[in-house]
């Protein structure tokens, strides 16, 4: 791995007596991890069926470390939404913000969803989760990942911290910046954030930074929690992004992050100004313990915030598009959607709890996606069946580990039977949906989602 020649300088400069020890982190391997979804499995559970060797991630509940030598995203169960395949330090992130359920939370720079994911399952998918990515490629990433989850309490946008903050002054309980860097931390995993590195572009990054915690601050609360990450090591980036923000903004108060496992205090000296307080911020370094380089800070707003003016989303679905979909729901599920159900043309969306309106916003997914009305049929979507668990449904087709692979490269089936939609499930988890006619099963998985 060919490091860039300032930033072996300033890391030397930085560490100084630590510095061998970080460097030989770069002649190791990469750590591996994924978290569990539990949303659809327990910690148990997934421990019962796994198939490889796992450990624990100390400072993650549901986090764990996988060998570099398996591949669990290619195993039916991540298509099934029982985990998502993530850097372990990354993790630690989201317990930091930890919303509860109810509560309206912001992940503004969202793509591709490792956070989110996480921030929906601690709010057990109530409330309301607003996912928002800038990049209009990396927001698909992101929706995908929120359906293969099953997440049911997000809409997923794709606007500027600007538009959003028009939008939302004032709104939020607690938001989360986990924001665009010059990934020092990843060096070990993405050989694209070293080409990229130079001085300049840290500078560049730490005034994009600026830019959007400005606006992450507008849309938060009196008594809200704003947390702040990166997963770079560079102080401008860090320490002072952190300082200079709390600078113009005396009513933030930066809280302490408790620290265990091997996290370690942001560091004064790194300051431009002296804040002690800094101290209060969180550092993961790959010599320190088992992941890649992140940072975390974590603020409260104290100062008298004018409370959120803006309208509450209300149903505007006809009476005829709820017919066809009651028709479907009778005939298939055996639960009801107790939430707002929405159309944009012939989709229906089941709407996150008391959720605002978004018109005028770009929107990629409001909430649950239940389906399409075709020619007054109802035609339910994959992300209602990533939602649902076997309970849920009238009739369910139990695959194998080899047939649920048949599956996912779309293949049909023979059953003799005639029931209509199936909810197809690996291990009792929803794989996708099949229609089932004259002993003919139909494949409905997304062709988009197909493996060759
Ligand atoms: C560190 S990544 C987010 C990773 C994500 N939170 C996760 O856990 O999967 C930062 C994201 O910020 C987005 N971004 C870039 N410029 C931005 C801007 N000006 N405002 C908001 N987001 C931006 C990038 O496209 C990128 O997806």
């Amino acid at each position: 791995m060919h490091l860039p020649a300032d930033f072996i300088q300033k890391m030397n400069t930085l560490l100084q007596e630590e510095a061998d020890r970080f460097f030989a982190t770069y002649h190791e391997e990469k750590v591996s991890g994924l978290r569990i979804n539990p949303l659809k499995i327990s910690r148990d559970e997934f421990l019962r069926i796994c198939p490889w060797n796992v450990e624990a991630v100390p400072f993650c509940e549901t986090g764990f470390y996988y060998e570099n030598d398996v591949q669990p995203g290619k195993h039916p169960y991540h298509a099934a939404g029982l985990y998502y395949i993530q850097e372990p330090s990354a993790m630690f992130v989201a317990e930091v913000l930890k919303p509860s359920p109810g509560e309206k939370v912001l992940d503004l720079c969202a793509a591709p969803g490792g956070k989110s994911t996480q921030l929906a399952a601690m709010m057990n998918n109530t409330g309301f989760l607003l996912a928002n990515e800038i990049h209009p490629k990396r927001v698909k990433a992101l929706s995908e990942n929120i359906e293969r989850l099953g997440i049911t309490n997000t809409v997923v946008t794709n606007e500027t911290p600007e538009k959003l903050a028009t939008r939302f002054a004032g709104y939020f309980d607690k938001i989360l910046v986990d924001a665009p860097c010059s990934g020092e931390g990843m060096f070990r995993k993405d050989e694209e954030a070293i080409q990229f590195w130079s001085c300049d572009h840290v500078k560049k990054c730490a005034e994009k930074q600026r830019y959007i915690l400005e606006h992450a601050y507008e849309m938060l609360k009196e008594g809200g929690i704003l947390v702040y990450s990166t997963c770079t090591f560079s102080p401008e980036e860090n320490e002072q992004t952190i300082e200079s923000f709390l600078k113009h903004h005396p009513d933030m108060e930066l809280l302490p992050i408790e620290k265990t496992d091997g996290i370690q205090n942001g560091v004064v000296e790194w300051t431009q100004e002296g804040l002690k307080e800094i101290v209060y911020t969180a550092r993961l370094w790959p010599h320190h313990l088992k992941g890649e380089g992140h940072f975390v800070a974590k603020m409260k707003k104290h100062g008298p915030t004018s409370p959120w003016n803006g309208k509450i989303a209300k149903s505007n679905v006809s009476r005829q598009m709820l017919r066809d979909y009651e028709q479907f729901a009778k005939t298939t599920l055996k639960t009801s959607i107790n939430r707002t159900i929405y159309a944009f043309q012939h989709h229906l969306f089941a709407l996150p709890e008391d959720c605002p309106s978004f018109d005028g916003l770009k929107v990629i997914r409001a909430g649950l996606h239940l389906g399409e009305l075709k020619k007054n049929r109802f035609e339910p979507n994959h992300a209602l069946a990533m939602a649902l668990t076997i309970d849920d449904v009238q009739h369910y087709l139990p695959l194998s580990n080899e047939e649920a692979m048949k599956y996912m490269k779309g293949e049909t089936w023979h059953t003799g039977q005639d029931r209509g939609w199936l909810l197809v499930t690996i291990e009792d988890y929803p794989l996708g949906w099949g229609k089932e006619t004259k002993g003919i099963v139909k494949n409905f998985y997304p062709k988009g989602l197909r493996i060759v």
